[in-house]
């Protein structure tokens, strides 16, 4: 598809960290398109959806964790231009949230030290995110 009538997707996501400054990363699902690559937690934000408010319920819907608002800070972001579409995802970082991390979806998931990301395959859109996480986390 030619770049510029590529619809414009915006998904918000997480860094979520832990107290030994570990990331949650979660593996996508058979099935879904990219499946089997490592990912952030969060999702699509729906029309009139705010990214925080987006964040949250994906948060909920996925992992069972409450965050507050005030808890997501935001970090960095990827722009990248997949076949069908521009990805644009605000990547947010949160250390604080209630409940335990529970996978309700069924998704592997990893709690990784930002300097071993690298050995987790990720989206095309992810991968320079890598760096960044390593030098700011
Ligand atoms: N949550 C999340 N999505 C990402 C990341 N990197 C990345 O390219 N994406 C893409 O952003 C979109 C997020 O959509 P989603 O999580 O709400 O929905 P989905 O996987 O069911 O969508 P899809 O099956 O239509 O691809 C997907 O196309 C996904 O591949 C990431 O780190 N976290």
């Amino acid at each position: 598809m030619n770049a510029s009538a590529r619809p414009l997707v915006l998904v918000a996501a997480c860094a979520l960290v832990d107290v030994d400054g570990r990331v949650l990363i979660t593996r996508r699902p058979e099935g879904k398109s990219m499946a089997g690559l490592w990912e952030f937690p969060g999702g699509k934000v729906e029309p009139g959806e705010r990214p925080a408010d987006a964040l949250i319920r994906e948060l909920a819907e996925e992992l069972g964790i409450e965050v507050k608002d005030a808890c997501l800070a935001p970090l960095t972001f990827a722009s990248h231009d997949y076949e069908n579409f521009h990805l644009l995802m605000p990547l947010f970082v949160c250390r604080r949230w209630s409940g335990d991390v529970r996978p309700l979806e069924g998704q592997q998931i990893a709690w990784v030290r930002p300097v071993r990301l690298g050995d987790y395959p990720m989206p095309p859109a992810d991968i320079p995110l890598v760096p960044i996480l390593r030098d700011l986390l």
